[in-house]
């Protein structure tokens, strides 16, 4: 899929490679178990290096991301944005008169979704020098691959490494009665060709409440069931309350501190019921309390490992406890930072050490904390944007996160009101915290909520990942009126 393609997707007519032949090869130097975002990026940066790598994909090359998750989450959630924000700027909202249409959302997230083809990847991957093999994955011994298709098994051997890239599979949580009943998961959420009348999200995550934004705005009656008091708990509480609010504005019916209890069929439809005594009737439920690292079926006991849990990496991405060094992993599976572009980030780490160790590089060998070999900001600057309306942007530490951790901060919270963010949006709503680590005096985390911020977090990123000391951080002047002026405020009521 496009938006997913690494630069060298022109790679194909340079290489003139023979793939009919690869493919009955049995021996490659890397052997990347799962073509997602993640594996894609790790055997394109192997063969980068002068390796030869295969990608064994038991679905379509471009994983969960390409066609289940990111991408067509953000192109069902986009139009609703892009109304919104018209809708709230005076003499722009008398010209925007109609409702989203509904149908042209659902064909442009289609067209996002490639139409469930991975074409387009597959030839980006044979442009690029990958081969990439149809089957399911399963590790049988030290280095060596079992792949299983329709037409039966075969096995494959890596000279220099194997690295697991299965991303994660949704969590289906003690409710009685849940499978009994047709439930949703996000590949149903996201694939789905019709607005369902009456949809519940179970799970108040960037799942659900990204989901629930998005059919609400093409037309659902939808209701949200939290077992949380707040929305979005891994980020700071403010942030849960204004997109709880931004759902409510958009008729959803947010249940917190809510147990499901029970669901069952009933004429069609899904009756639930909850602890607190509430009955719900839906067409749909969509289930969104959480993903468990996919390590159950790739055959990871016979190295030794357990089934069911996350592959441990060192920050070089090499599985620990598995003698011999030839086992690597990288993105969901490892349960470290379940985002695409952590992911990627960990998986050009990867591809790069084992190239660099196959070619005996003492650096790559060393992998040493910030060096292009250790993927080193999993540990203090992950950045994560919920695509929400309002969105809520955060890297690094959040106010609780920092104290648990034992850091001396001081936590600056301000609401956004700038000229900036006055001309963006009439009654424009957003808050924000800034947390210095008092003895290093570096931000060490920043959250933004509020129309728009996406864009505002790479800054708190850099400065975070660069440790630029928060004197030196005041002559970063930002532009005027940029809703980025909001870091002047930060920095002001801190005491500069
Ligand atoms: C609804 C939703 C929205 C999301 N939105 C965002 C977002 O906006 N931004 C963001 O950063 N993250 C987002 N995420 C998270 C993101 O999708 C994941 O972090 C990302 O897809 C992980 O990539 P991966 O390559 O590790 O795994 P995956 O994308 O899951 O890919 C794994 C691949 O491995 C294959 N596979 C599995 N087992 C085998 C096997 N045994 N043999 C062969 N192949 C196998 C699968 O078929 C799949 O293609 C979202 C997730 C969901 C569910
Ligand atoms: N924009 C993004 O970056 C984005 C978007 C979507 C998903 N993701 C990633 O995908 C992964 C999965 O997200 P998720 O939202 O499914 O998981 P999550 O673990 O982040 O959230 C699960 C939510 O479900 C709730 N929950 C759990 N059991 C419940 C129950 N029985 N009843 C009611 N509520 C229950 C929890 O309180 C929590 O709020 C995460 O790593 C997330 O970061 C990222």
């Amino acid at each position: 899929m496009t938006a997913e393609l690494p630069q060298q997707a022109h790679w194909g007519a340079l290489f003139g490679v023979d793939h009919k032949k690869i493919e009955d090869q049995t021996e490659f130097d890397v052997i990347v178990i799962g073509g997602g975002p993640v594996g894609e990026n790790v055997a394109s940066r192997a063969v980068q290096g002068g390796l030869r790598a295969v990608i064994v994909e038991a679905d379509l090359l471009g994983g969960e991301c390409s066609y289940w998750a990111c991408m067509p989450s953000k192109a069902l959630l986009r139009p609703g944005t892009a109304l919104a924000a018209a809708r709230r700027v005076a003499g722009a909202k008398e010209a925007v008169t109609g409702e989203l249409a509904a149908a042209e959302v659902l064909a442009s997230r289609d067209a996002i979704a490639s139409d469930w083809k991975d074409d387009g990847q597959v030839s980006w991957a044979e442009g690029a020098g990958i081969t990439v093999v149809r089957g399911t994955g399963r590790i049988v011994g030290p280095r060596l691959v079992q792949v299983r298709d329709a037409d039966g098994e075969r096995e494959i051997q890596a000279t220099h490494a194997v690295v697991v890239c299965t991303g994660s599979a949704p969590k289906t949580p003690p409710v009685a009665g849940i499978d009994q009943v047709r439930t949703w998961t996000s590949r149903d959420a996201t694939s789905a060709r019709s607005v369902p009348r009456r949809l519940a999200v179970l799970g108040g995550g960037p799942v659900g409440v990204e989901l629930a934004q998005a059919w609400a705005r093409l037309g659902s009656k939808v209701t949200l069931i939290n077992n949380a008091p707040r929305l979005l708990a891994n980020f700071e509480g403010f942030a849960g309350d204004l997109v709880a609010d931004g759902l409510r504005e958009d008729g959803v019916d947010v249940l917190l501190d809510t147990t499901l209890e029970r669901v069952s069929a009933e004429g069609g439809g899904i009756a639930l019921r909850t602890a607190e005594g509430g009955r719900i009737k839906v067409d749909e439920l969509l289930v969104a309390t959480g993903r468990s690292p996919a390590t159950n079926e790739i055959g990871v006991e016979t190295v030794g490992l357990t089934p069911g849990q996350p592959l441990q990496v060192d920050d070089s991405g090499q599985v620990t406890g598995v003698d011999g060094g030839w086992l690597y992993a990288a993105g969901d599976v490892t349960g470290r930072a379940p985002l695409t572009h952590q992911g990627k980030y960990a998986a050009r780490v990867v591809g790069d050490v084992i190239a660099g160790r196959a070619a005996g590089s003492a650096e790559a060998r060393e992998a040493s904390p910030w060096s292009r070999f250790a993927a080193t900001a999993d540990h203090t600057a992950v950045p994560q944007v919920v695509f929400t309306d309002p969105e809520v942007a955060a890297v690094g530490y959040t106010s609780a996160s920092a104290r648990k951790a034992g850091l001396n901060v001081r936590v600056v919270e301000l609401d956004i009101a700038v000229a900036g963010s006055t001309l963006h949006a009439g009654g424009y709503r957003g808050r924000t915290t800034m947390i210095v680590d008092e003895d290093r005096r570096v931000l060490v985390g920043v959250t933004f909520a509020g129309y728009d911020v996406a864009e505002l977090l790479h800054a708190a990123t850099i400065a975070i990942v660069g440790e630029v000391p928060i004197d030196r951080l005041w002559h970063a002047v930002p532009a005027y009126p940029t809703i980025s002026e909001i870091w002047l405020r930060l920095l002001e009521e801190y005491g500069l």
